[in-house]
């Protein structure tokens, strides 16, 4: 593989040559493509700054990339030339100056990107051109935390080096996010690398030192750690004995012994020297002295001090301890008196602290919280397992152990697989897995010391089973005694006992199927009407009967369909006790009362109404027009009924379908009542009826029939039955009452009325209350205000009165304020208002 010369044609690559081909200043302009191909920041950017932008390669790819009307400013120590869209100036990042010029161009804005790809004059010492670097990406640091939007992003370049952790440190206080990368188009020989911040954290205030070069890479760059509590790692001796130290040439170093004692790195001593000397003639130093008549400084560690080269992991660690004890006995802060000794320089430690802690904390109340639910669980485990045996052992119902859930009545609900499905436990029950599953779960409590089941895993399969049997069978035995209090049910039983099952054209197995069907259905409907269920059958009977009987046996739907004033002339049919007729009398008069009584207006104050001024709008004209059509239609489908009272054969054309498809209800109803009058008259007996269902329309061949031919057979070939004339009397009675009925809008106007006037009605009598208890007054007095009172009252407010406008030309049709019109106002059809004074002129002649 050929190695990329860094001078002369080398520099000539691939990216050079792309550059050139598209138009860019510089390679560069690559690096900040990837980059942001890599975390688009640009995109979402409108202000960015480019400290160190010559040539100029990055503002050309930010003018591209970035949104319309983006702001872009570049700056460098050379000029820019220009280019569109986008302010450069030339200044050296370091300076206030180029701070103030940055200002002046942004005003008021932040960036929302900050870009830096400077790079200090290289051609010195390699140590002095990294640090030089490190050192300006700083300087762009401190103008992103002043230019920065919060959120924003910052992009460095930095060479990896000693100070590159350092810088990483400290974009990491200032960041939420901070990655190093290396593009594509970087030269693989150069040292440089791509640092991408991004959510400006936006600090209120930035401690100063976190921006100063020399505290940051003097100080955080190679600060002093604590290691005090730190075990003896290996790795870092290791890293530590790498090569030489810059200046540092000597092979061999030792250091006094009291030293190691009072440093608060004791294992980069360890590293980094030969020996730890007690020669206190050469050191003079007190502390050594001491140290070396300590009773705890042996002759082991004197021999582990004298060559700290060779020592092994145990004889490091046993310095270490040495270490600490004399430090105890000395009195200096060991890990036991104080945490954090260097406290100001490592504050983050502190904050760590504080976090861990937190953590801590909240770990412990998970696991506190988490153990809490477990021996909750398991004691209800417990408890339904010893239900589940007890059941078993036949001493106690389902519903002790929650099978049962209490309906919102407190309802039937053992039976309710709804309601039992809610209950986890009763759902594996149903599966025949609960115990297997308590078992499992009690197996692992064991385990884990919680809990105890002495139970295997097949006895509870078939606990299981049974269990599941057993709700099976209850299930089916609930249906039976519910669907034998079914009147429906009994009807059909009672067909079937007749061998009658091909009796609705359904087959035995549909018939069944649709029975099921029911069941379930009452099942749910029936749910919140019942109120007691379980052991025994009583209450249940009771509440599936619920549908209320009278003594003639009538259920109360067909107490009203016999209520009807053609069934009236029929004796005995609705005979019940005297005293309960009374009290159905008088709460078929409360309940009238709870409704509104509208009362129909007479046709002369309908046609007082329809004066001029009160033409019904527009919208209720139409609405008008609509009802008369329907009431038109309705008239039709009684002109059947009226032939009737010509000629009773004229039934047998009566549809029973109207014209939009729907059955007729009022002819089908007609027929009901023929045959219930017919019933109840004796004149029919139930065998005639069943007899009757035996005809030509019961049984079709539709075999090999075309659709469009059944269609319409389906449409007319069925049986007419006969209508007698009290039943096309009375529908007819039913649609003249319909017909009279106001429309809703009527009633409900007149309604609102009414409640205003009782309102109205309640003022006057409180004040008027109030007049008549006032002391001060002669009853005179009193009389002739009570009387002003109601005078007033009884005056209405002159509504301004409502402008009639024709709805002709452009106003007809149209919905809305017509042009120019204020207030209240009316719009009228011409056309309509000459129909009504023809009704009039029809209606006087007549
Ligand atoms: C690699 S070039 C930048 C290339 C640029 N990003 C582009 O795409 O065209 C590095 C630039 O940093 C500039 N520079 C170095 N120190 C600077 C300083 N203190 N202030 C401003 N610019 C500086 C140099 O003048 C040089 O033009």
């Amino acid at each position: 593989m050929a190695i990329q010369k860094k001078h002369g044609k080398g520099r000539l690559d691939k990216w050079y040559k792309l550059a050139k081909e598209k138009g860019y200043r510089a390679r560069a302009a690559f690096k900040l493509i990837q980059l942001n191909k890599k975390y688009g920041f640009l995109e979402k950017s409108k202000v960015v700054l480019d400290l160190c932008a010559a040539p100029g390669s990055w503002c050309q790819v930010c003018a591209e990339t970035m949104p319309k009307d983006s702001i872009i400013i570049g700056v460098d120590l050379a000029p820019i030339k220009p280019i569109p869209k986008v302010i450069t100036f030339q200044s050296d990042i370091t300076t206030e100056k180029c701070r103030a010029t940055i200002r002046t161009h942004l005003k008021t804005w932040k960036a929302d990107c900050v870009l830096h790809d400077g790079a200090p004059n290289v051609g010195t010492a390699w140590v002095q051109d990294s640090y030089n670097q490190a050192e300006l990406a700083l300087h762009s640091l401190k103008l992103a935390t002043e230019f920065l939007v919060e959120g924003g992003a910052f992009v460095t370049k930095v060479f990896r080096s000693k100070d590159y952790n350092s810088l990483l440190w400290v974009l990491n206080q200032l960041f939420t996010k901070v990655d190093a990368t290396k593009p594509p188009s970087s030269r693989n020989v150069s040292a440089e690398i791509f640092v991408v911040c991004r959510g400006f954290k936006a600090p209120k205030r930035i401690d100063p030192r976190l921006l100063d070069p020399r505290s940051v890479f003097e100080d955080l760059a190679d600060p002093a750690p604590n290691n005090e509590a730190k075990v003896y790692n290996p790795e870092v001796k290791k890293r530590k004995r790498e090569g030489y130290e810059e200046g540092d040439y000597i092979q061999y170093k030792e250091i006094a012994a009291s030293e190691f004692i009072q440093t608060t790195d004791p294992i980069a001593i360890l590293g980094q020297y030969n020996r730890l000397t007690f020669e206190q003639q050469k050191n003079g130093d007190v502390a050594l002295a001491a140290l070396d008549k300590l009773p705890e400084t042996t002759d082991e560690i004197r021999l582990c001090c004298a060559d700290l080269k060779v020592l092994g992991r145990k004889e490091f660690k046993l310095l270490l301890k040495w270490r600490l004890r004399v430090r105890e006995i000395f009195g200096f802060p060991t890990k036991k008196t104080t945490k954090t000794p260097l406290a100001e320089e490592v504050a983050e430690v502190e904050n760590m602290d504080d976090e861990l802690r937190i953590q801590e904390e909240l770990q412990r109340i998970k696991d506190k919280e988490s153990s809490k639910k477990k021996k909750e669980r398991r004691k209800e485990n417990e408890k339904k397992q010893k239900e589940i045996v007890r059941m078993q052992m036949n001493m106690t119902a389902p519903m002790d152990i929650g099978m049962e859930q209490e309906g919102p009545k407190g309802g039937d609900s053992m039976f309710r697989l709804k309601a039992i499905d809610q209950t986890e436990a009763l759902r594996r029950i149903a599966k025949g897995k609960m115990t297997k599953m308590t078992a499992a779960e009690f197996k692992k409590d064991r385990d884990s010391g919680i809990g105890s089941s002495g139970e295997t895993d097949d006895e509870s399969d078939e606990e299981g089973d049974r269990l599941e049997r057993e709700l099976d069978n209850m299930y089916d035995d609930y249906r039976e005694r519910k669907a034998a209090a079914d009147a429906k049910y009994r009807a059909k039983k009672a067909r079937k006992e007749h061998g009658d099952d091909e009796w609705e054209g359904v087959s035995a197995d549909e018939k069944e199927e649709s029975d099921e069907e029911e069941a379930l259905e009452e099942d749910s409907s029936d749910d919140s009407d019942s109120e007691e269920h379980g052991d025994t059958s009583k209450p249940l009977l009771r509440d599936l009967d619920n549908t209320p009987q009278d003594e003639a046996g009538l259920s109360k739907r067909a107490r009203g369909f016999f209520n009807q004033d053609i069934f009236q002339t029929i004796p005995g049919l609705l005979d019940v006790p005297e005293d309960e007729e009374s009290e159905e009398e008088a709460m078929d008069v409360d309940e009238e009362e709870e409704i509104p009584e509208v009362e129909e207006p007479k046709v002369e104050e309908r046609e007082a109404e329809e004066s001029e001024d009160d033409l019904p709008t527009i919208e209720e004209q139409k609405k008008m027009r609509k009802e008369k059509s329907a009431r038109k239609d309705k008239d039709k489908a009684f002109d059947v009924v009226k032939r009737d009272e010509d000629d009773d054969d004229d039934w047998e054309a009566a549809e029973k379908k109207t014209k939009d498809g729907r059955p007729n209800i009022d002819i089908i109803t007609a027929e009901a009542m023929t045959l219930a009058h017919q019933l109840a008259r004796g004149e029919k007996s139930t065998y005639d009826i069943i007899d009757e269902g035996y005809n030509k329309y019961a049984f079709k061949d539709r075999d090999g029939l075309p659709d469009w031919f059944l269609d319409d057979e389906g449409k007319h070939d069925r049986p007419h039955k006969p209508i007698s004339k009290e039943a096309a009397a009375a529908i007819k009675e039913k649609l003249r009452a319909y017909n009279a009925r106001p429309i809703k809008k009527v009633a409900e106007a007149r309604a609102r009325k009414k409640f205003k006037q009782a309102q109205k009605l309640e003022k006057l009598k409180k004040k008027a209350d109030l007049l008549a208890g006032d002391e001060g007054m002669s009853e005179k007095e009193k009389a002739t205000s009570i009387a002003k009172l109601m005078s007033a009252a009884g005056r209405t407010k002159r509504k301004a009165p409502v402008k009639v406008v024709k709805a002709q030309g452009l106003n007809r049709g149209l919905s809305g304020r017509p042009k120019g019109v204020k207030g209240r106002y009316k719009m009228v059809d011409p056309r309509m208002k000459k129909e009504m004074r023809a009704l009039k002129r029809i209606a006087k002649r007549k």
